[in-house]
């Protein structure tokens, strides 16, 4: 059987194009979690509530935290930014 391996320049330019996929769907999510969060933000408020609720941030970010670390903390505080706003 013959194998003949694929050159390295042709295997970072197909990976870089899954890559490239790839983060568009994570963009896409991120832009349908945003819309989900704002349906609650103006729910919470239309009813009177306040746009911000710390202890479901706060167990956002330990599900973040529990997945991916440190660096997932970050992400998910640069998630909340973007569904809420700056607090
Ligand atoms: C979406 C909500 O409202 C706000 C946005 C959150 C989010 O985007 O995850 C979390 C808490 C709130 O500050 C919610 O309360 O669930």
């Amino acid at each position: 059987m013959t194998t003949i391996a694929t050159a390295p320049e042709q295997l970072i330019a197909e990976s870089r194009t899954r890559i490239d996929a790839i983060d568009d769907r994570i963009i896409g999510l991120i832009q349908e979690r945003m819309a989900v969060s704002t349906v609650i933000q103006d729910a919470r408020i239309a009813s009177g509530g306040r746009r911000v609720h710390l202890s479901r941030e706060m167990e956002v970010l330990s599900h973040w935290s529990d997945a991916l670390g440190k660096p997932g903390t970050a992400l998910a505080m640069t998630l909340l930014e973007l569904c809420r706003g700056r607090v």
